[in-house]
């Protein structure tokens, strides 16, 4: 007989598993809010920790009922959401990753998810308008009340394992693969909640916070937001889709809602910025935001400035890292940013993780200014892209100050120098360095000085070939409404006083805006499209 006494039924609820990590709340303070959403009928619901753990022990019990194994992987298709997070902590519970994709997503797009990632179920809300599941996906829907089975899964033989360990996949995020086949990251428990436990040692919010969130689901940006949230006790505001789309309801939102902290990619800032200037104002003096939170790609330091004058008494945060470690350091920034700064501050890594920045020759940079490729050391790695070993050992690389201790580590493709203060600045991704007439670019420099430039609000830089001319440097610029469009010659001459005539852009195109992915990135494979018909 076991001297600890019998085997549990299931043993799910492990010690990091995501589940546990997220609902701890629920035992302290069962009555807190978790969740504070738009109410299908309008106005405001509020979903406290009790009642989160409640729907996802419903939803975990539906789950458990169909057969399925440690491993099997669940679809969830949804907007952020309160029945969205206790679908996902009960596949935590099960051990079933779940793999989370928007609404939005293009039907082909879902498909070639499903052939990568061959799921046992396919959940989306109750409202969910997605048709044409193949079997032998199952499918059902997540409200309220728990999860309603339209389709069983086919049945998948008998159950191989009945513990879910800490190494086993939480999730699957599935970003655009540079191939155009997506990749699929598998992040295991342990890795997400050693990420979450890292950050939670900085303490930055407080039960009483109110964290707006404003990724789509599929984004690990919004798995973030919720681990974020959840880990502090704090309440969850999912943004929905139709309230971000124009920057006055969105900031209505935030004042209806009392969010305390706003999470967003940099991208989303702009339009707000451009049209809203005085709303935000008004929000900053009310000084109920606290924090600004933002990650996915830097932030333009002169859009920060504008931003920061707006939300003076704001804590700002940047939070760097990529999707195979969830992130891997969180910096509060200068608020304002110092006047000279042209790059930002990604610090260094959470605590339990380290940022080691490599030179082309292998050897570590530990100097201040030279640049090398970020290589990352943590418990948070990602176990690799889903059924591809060939590309995983492509990230997944021996430590090449180790190589003799068989440990991974993540080799980023993103470059950073270090600062006198020891912190990392972040020098744009290695693939996005450009040669021009053989001088090596850093397309941010450019987009800094091309920003500056009086009455321009938004800077995106890319080298483009116009037809069959040989490659150039184009500049897409965004201007204040209360700015006629800046003349190219002025602002090419305003570049060219203080960079080399390799760096002033070649062209320069004024746009509303700038193209976006669907996670709010810059989508800079769009902007080829921009380009002017050849005359
Ligand atoms: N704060 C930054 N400054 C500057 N460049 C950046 C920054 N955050 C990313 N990036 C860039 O984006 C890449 C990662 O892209 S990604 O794999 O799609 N993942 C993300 O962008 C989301 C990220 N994993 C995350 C997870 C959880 C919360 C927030 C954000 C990085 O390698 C950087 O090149």
């Amino acid at each position: 007989m076991n001297p600890f006494g019998p085997r549990p039924p299931r043993a799910h609820a492990s010690v990091d598993n995501l589940r546990t990590y997220l609902l701890a709340g629920a035992a302290t303070a069962p009555h807190r809010p978790a969740v504070i959403q738009a109410a299908p009928g309008g106005g405001l619901e509020t979903l406290t920790y009790g009642e989160l753990a409640e729907r996802t022990d419903a939803c975990a019990e539906t789950l458990g009922a169909l057969g399925l194994d440690v491993g099997d992987r669940v679809l969830i298709e949804s907007d952020t959401s309160a029945d969205a997070i206790a679908a996902l902590l009960a596949c935590a519970t099960l051990g079933l990753p779940f793999v989370p994709v928007t609404p939005q997503l293009p039907d082909e797009r879902l498909r070639a998810i499903i052939d990568g990632a061959e799921p046992a179920l396919h959940l989306q809300a109750e409202g969910g308008r997605r048709t044409g599941i193949p079997a032998p996906v199952g499918t059902g829907r997540i409200g309220p009340a728990g999860l309603t089975i339209e389709r069983p899964p086919a049945p998948r033989g008998p159950r191989r394992r009945r513990t879910v360990t800490p190494v086993d996949t939480a999730y699957i995020i599935f970003t655009s693969g540079t191939t155009g086949r997506p990749k699929g990251v598998a992040m295991s428990h342990r890795g997400v909640v050693s990420f979450l436990r890292g950050v939670r040692t900085y303490s930055i919010l407080t039960p009483d916070d109110r964290v707006a969130g404003t990724a789509p689901l599929q984004f690990d940006f919004a798995l973030f937001d919720i681990g974020f949230a959840l880990s502090h006790g704090a309440a969850l505001i999912p943004v929905p889709h139709d309230r971000l789309s124009w920057p006055r309801r969105f900031l209505a939102f935030l004042r209806e809602t009392g969010a305390t902290r706003i999470n967003a990619v940099p991208s989303l800032w702009r339009p707000v910025l451009r049209h809203e200037p005085g709303m935000l104002a008004e929000l900053g003096r009310s000084e109920t935001v606290r924090g600004v939170l933002f990650s996915g790609e830097a932030f333009p330091p002169d859009e920060l400035r504008r931003l920061q004058e707006l939300l003076p008494t704001a804590q700002f945060l940047n939070l760097y890292g990529p999707t195979e470690v969830m992130a891997i350091s969180l910096t509060r920034l200068p608020n304002p940013l110092p006047p000279d700064a042209v790059r930002l501050s990604i610090g260094s890594a959470v605590p339990g993780a380290e940022m080691t920045l490599i030179a082309a020759d292998g050897r570590i940079v530990d100097e201040p200014g030279p640049v090398g490729e970020i290589h990352l050391r943590s418990t948070s790695l990602f176990s690799g892209y889903w059924n591809d070993p060939e590309t995983t050992r492509t990230t997944l690389v021996p430590d090449p100050l180790d190589p003799a201790s068989g440990r991974l580590v993540l080799k980023t493709g993103d470059l950073a120098s270090l600062g006198p203060d020891g912190d990392l600045y972040f020098h744009g991704r290695a693939d996005s360095q450009v040669q021009i007439r053989g001088n090596r670019v850093e397309l941010g420099e450019v987009e800094g000085r091309v920003a500056a430039f009086p009455g321009i609000t938004g800077a995106v830089a890319a080298v483009l070939a116009h037809d069959d001319d040989e490659p150039r440097l184009h500049a897409f610029v965004t201007h204040s409404t209360r700015a006629s469009a800046p003349d190219p010659k002025d602002v090419a001459a305003f570049v060219r006083t203080v960079l080399p005539a390799y760096m002033v852009p070649h062209h320069l195109h004024v746009v509303d805006t700038f193209p976006l992915t669907p996670n709010g990135k810059v989508d800079r494979a769009a902007l080829g499209a921009l380009l002017p018909p050849r005359p």
